[in-house]
């Protein structure tokens, strides 16, 4: 009973929503599980196979699924947000709110390169084109977080934002999966802030590492 989460170890796009869960103190489960192996429950839970899965059989009838990381947090906010008493996440205001919500595009769209490129190498033929065309997408997005970082603590307003939790997770995923990538050099600021969002309470408890995966995927 209660909510459950389908997670996985290095998943950016699962720990926004393990941060969230954590930042507004909603308890649950955490399914840790490896979606590229024939033993996931995705396929029960999710017609795209993906997790992160948000299950809720608090008793209000049937067991819900909710899925794609930006749409549950926007269910979260919905059903855990101030108006139930619960902390929220998105900033006061419509354009602090868009701008929030567009930090996210960017964020995610730098893990879904980082995630093609991680595959791509593992091909036995590798595209270099196609990686050279993921790799200016994470560049891009990591210039455009780090003009919106600036020298600031948190991007939008002057407390933890949707903005702080998508930035940080995605820059958390690339100190794992890029442990060697030089964006920390290129862009002091970005390692900075995110070195800061790793001393939360939220971020140590959800830090991510490799799994490994048992099936040939590519
Ligand atoms: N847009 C999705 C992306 C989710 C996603 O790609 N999840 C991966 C796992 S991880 O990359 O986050 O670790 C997955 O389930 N992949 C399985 C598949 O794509 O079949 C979201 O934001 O939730």
């Amino acid at each position: 009973m209660g909510l459950t989460l389908i997670s996985a170890t290095p998943s950016p796009y699962a720990r926004k929503v393990r941060i969230s869960l954590h930042e507004k103190g909603i308890p649950f489960t955490l399914q840790t599980e490896v979606p590229w192996d024939s033993t996931t429950q995705t396929p029960q839970h999710n017609p795209l196979e993906k997790l992160p899965v948000l299950i809720d059989d608090s008793g209000k009838g049937e067991p819900t699924s909710v899925y794609e990381s930006h749409f549950i947090l926007e269910w979260l906010e919905a059903y855990y947000g101030p108006d139930q008493g619960y902390k929220g996440i998105l900033p006061k205001g419509k354009a602090d709110e868009l701008l929030a919500k567009q930090v996210q595009v960017v964020a995610d769209g730098v893990a879904d390169a980082c995630v093609l490129m991680f595959f791509e190498k593992q091909r036995d033929q590798p595209s270099k084109e196609w990686i050279a065309r993921q790799e200016r997408k994470v560049n891009g997005g990591l210039k455009a977080l780090s003009r919106w970082v600036g020298d600031k603590e948190f991007i939008v307003g002057d407390e933890l934002s949707l903005a702080d939790i998508a930035a940080g997770t995605v820059l958390g995923y690339m100190k794992v999966r890029y442990p060697t990538q030089d964006w920390q050099e290129d862009y002091p600021n970005l390692k900075q802030y995110s070195d800061r969002l790793e001393e939360r309470e939220s971020f140590k408890d959800t830090k991510p590492y490799p799994q490994k995966i048992s099936d040939k995927i590519v």
